[in-house]
C-alpha cells in the first residue's frame, strides 16, 4: 500500500484497492470549494439558525466570523444532528457510528474545519482480512482481490468483473467525464442524467438484472436503485465522495460537529425544537414547543427535509418550496447494534465485514483496538431503503432476534455471544424523520432550485439543499452559501 506524506493511503492505492484500474484516478478537476466570508460586516444582523447539524454550524460560525449576532436553535442536546458518535451504550474502548460513517479527501469545506481543529483522520480503507457474503442462500468469505463465483445469473463477463467490476464498466467508464466540474452540473449530458434512475441507467448500459442485485447488495449508493436519480449518484457519490480517499476522524466522526459547536457555545441552545416561524418582514419570530420566542432579522432554516413538513410557516411557504419538501424523498436508513461478549469472526481471522441479500442487508464490525480477542465487540447490521423500513414498529427484542437470526448465518457463535442490542431507527427520529435526502429521478432538475430559495427574510440549508446531496460536504456547503446569501444582501 502507497503511504502518502500525510499519512494515511494515497487516492491511487485507494482506487487500486476498490479494484478501479486504469481509470484515469477516476474524474478528473475539482468540485470547486465553498467560499468563507472573507469580509466583516458594517451592519451587523441578528440572525437565528434553526438546527445545529453541520448544515446549521456552518451556516452560525461563518456569519459570526463575519461579526454578525447569531444565535442557533437545536432540538436535542447535542449538537451534529446526523454525525452521531455512540460511546455510552457499548464498554470501554468501542466507539460506533450511528450517522455519517465516513467522510472523504475531496470534502474540501470538511477539510478546512477539521485542519482548524486538529482533527486527526484515520483512512477508512477496505479491510485487509476477508469479507463475508451471504447471496442467494451462499456464504462465502472472500481475500481481498481473490476471484469468486458470484451466485446471481450473470454473463460470462459480469461473472469475470465482479461488483467492483461492474461498477467500473456500467458506471465509471460511462459518466460524462466533467461530473466533479460543478458548471457542467446544469447541463447536458450530465443534466440529462436526472431523467433517470440508477436502475434504468444501468440497463440503458447494458448491466444483466443479476448484474443489478449484486451491486445493489454490495454497493451503499445502489441500495434503491429505483428510486435514485442517476445524476445525484454520479456527482454525490463518484463526483464527490469516491472521488479521494475516504476516512473518519479518530475518537468519532462527532468531534467536528463538537468543535463547532464549542466555539459557539454562547450562542447555541439546546433542547429547543422550533415549532413555529413567523415572517413579519420587517423581524422574524420564531418559537419553540415550549413557547419561548427567538426574534431576528434573518433565518437560516437547516432542518432536515422531513421535518420541514412539520413547522408552521407563516406566511406559508411558496407552493414550489413545499412541493420539493414533500416530493422529494429521503432514505430510510437504520443501524442496529449487537453488542457481543467476543468478535467470534475476529477469532476465524476473518475482518467481520458482510454484505448479504437477507434482511440484515451490511454488517459492519468494531473491536476493541487494542486487545480485541479478549474484549467485547460490535456487530452492526447496516439497513437501508426496505429493510429499514422492515424495523418499523416492532419492539427492540423482536429486532435483536431477527437479526440475530439471520447474522448466525454470516457468522455462526454471535448469538451466544449476544448480550444486548442498540437501535438507531432515523425513520422514527423526531429531529430527522429519515435519513439524508435521496432525490429521485427528475426531482434535482424540478425541485433542488426551489429546496434552495430563500423567501422573505428565511434562507435555507441542509443537505437536501446541496446537489451533494446525503453527505456532510454538502450540508457544510449548504451552511457556506445561505451565510453567504445574508452577508451579501
Ligand atoms: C446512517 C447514515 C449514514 C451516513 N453516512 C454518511 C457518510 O458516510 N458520509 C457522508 O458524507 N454523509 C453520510 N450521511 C449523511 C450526513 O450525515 C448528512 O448529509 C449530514 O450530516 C446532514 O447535515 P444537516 O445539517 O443537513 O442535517 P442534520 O444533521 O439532520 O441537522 C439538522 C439539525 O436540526 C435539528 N432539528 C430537527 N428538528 C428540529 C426542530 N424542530 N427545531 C430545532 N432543531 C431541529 C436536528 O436535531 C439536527 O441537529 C449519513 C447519514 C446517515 C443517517
Ligand atoms: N459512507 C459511504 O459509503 C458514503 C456515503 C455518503 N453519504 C452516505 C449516506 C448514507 C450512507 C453512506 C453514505
Amino acid at each position: 500500500m502507497e503511504i502518502s506524506e500525510t499519512g494515511g493511503i494515497t487516492r491511487k492505492a485507494f482506487l487500486e484497492q476498490l479494484g478501479f484500474f486504469g481509470t484515469g484516478l477516476l474524474f478528473a478537476g475539482s468540485l470547486g470549494a465553498a467560499e468563507f466570508l472573507s469580509t466583516r460586516t458594517k451592519s451587523p444582523k441578528k440572525i437565528i439558525v434553526l438546527g445545529a447539524g453541520l448544515a446549521g454550524l456552518a451556516a452560525g460560525w461563518n456569519l459570526k466570523e463575519a461579526g454578525h449576532d447569531v444565535v442557533i436553535l437545536e432540538a436535542r442536546d447535542r449538537p451534529g444532528g446526523k454525525v452521531s458518535t455512540l460511546r455510552e451504550p457499548f464498554a470501554a474502548g468501542l466507539i460506533a457510528e450511528e450517522g455519517a460513517a465516513a467522510f472523504s479527501n475531496s470534502y474540501t469545506t470538511a477539510l478546512k474545519f477539521i485542519d482548524r481543529y486538529g482533527l486527526e483522520k484515520v483512512p477508512w480503507a477496505l479491510p485487509e482480512k476477508p469479507v463475508t457474503y451471504f447471496l442467494n442462500g451462499k456464504r462465502f468469505d472472500v481475500k481481498p482481490g481473490e476471484k469468486v463465483t458470484w451466485p446471481y445469473e450473470l454473463t460470462s463477463e459480469e461473472q469475470e468483473l465482479g461488483p467492483f467490476g461492474i461498477v467500473q464498466k456500467y458506471i465509471i467508464n460511462t459518466l460524462p467525464k466533467d461530473i466533479r466540474n460543478p458548471s457542467a452540473w446544469n447541463e447536458s449530458p450530465l443534466l440529462h442524467l436526472d431523467q433517470e434512475s440508477l436502475e434504468s441507467y444501468l440497463q440503458e448500459q447494458g448491466a444483466s438484472p443479476g448484474a443489478i442485485q449484486l451491486i445493489k447488495n454490495t454497493q451503499w449508493f445502489a441500495a434503491v436503485p429505483g428510486e435514485t436519480s442517476a445524476l445525484a449518484m454520479a456527482v454525490s457519490d463518484f463526483g464527490l465522495f469516491m472521488g479521494d480517499v475516504p476516512f473518519t476522524l479518530k475518537g468519532g466522526n462527532d468531534l467536528l460537529p463538537r468543535e463547532m459547536a464549542k466555539e459557539m457555545q454562547d450562542d447555541i441552545h439546546y433542547e429547543m425544537p422550533v415549532e413555529t416561524i413567523r415572517d413579519l418582514g420587517s423581524e422574524v419570530v420564531v418559537k419553540s414547543r415550549q413557547g419561548k420566542e427567538f426574534k431576528g432579522d434573518k433565518v437560516i432554516v437547516a432542518l432536515p427535509l422531513k421535518v420541514l413538513q412539520k413547522i408552521n410557516f407563516s406566511p406559508a411557504l411558496s407552493r414550489e418550496k413545499s412541493a420539493a419538501i414533500n416530493e422529494v424523498q429521503v432514505l430510510d436508513l437504520a443501524r442496529v447494534f449487537l453488542k457481543l461478549k467476543e468478535p467470534v469472526w475476529f477469532q476465524k481471522g476473518l475482518s467481520g465485514q458482510a454484505f448479504t441479500d437477507l434482511p440484515i442487508a451490511q454488517l459492519n464490525a468494531y473491536e476493541n483496538p487494542e486487545t480485541p480477542l479478549s474484549n467485547p465487540a460490535i456487530l452492526e447490521s447496516f439497513l437501508a431503503g426496505e429493510a429499514a423500513r422492515n424495523i418499523g414498529g416492532r419492539s427492540k427484542d423482536e429486532i435483536a432476534e431477527m437479526i440475530l437470526t439471520h447474522a448466525e448465518k454470516v457468522h455462526p457463535g454471535v448469538k451466544n455471544n449476544f448480550t444486548e442490542a442498540y437501535i438507531k431507527n432515523w425513520v422514527t427520529d423526531e429531529y430527522s424523520l429519515g435519513g439524508p435526502s435521496w432525490p429521485g429521478p427528475g426531482t434535482i432538475t424540478s425541485h433542488l432550485v426551489n429546496l434552495q430559495v430563500p423567501q422573505g427574510n428565511l434562507h435555507f440549508a441542509g443537505e437536501h439543499t446541496s446537489i451533494l446531496r446525503s453527505t456532510m460536504e454538502g450540508a457544510l456547503r449548504s451552511g457556506m452559501r445561505a451565510a453567504k446569501e445574508i452577508h451579501e444582501a
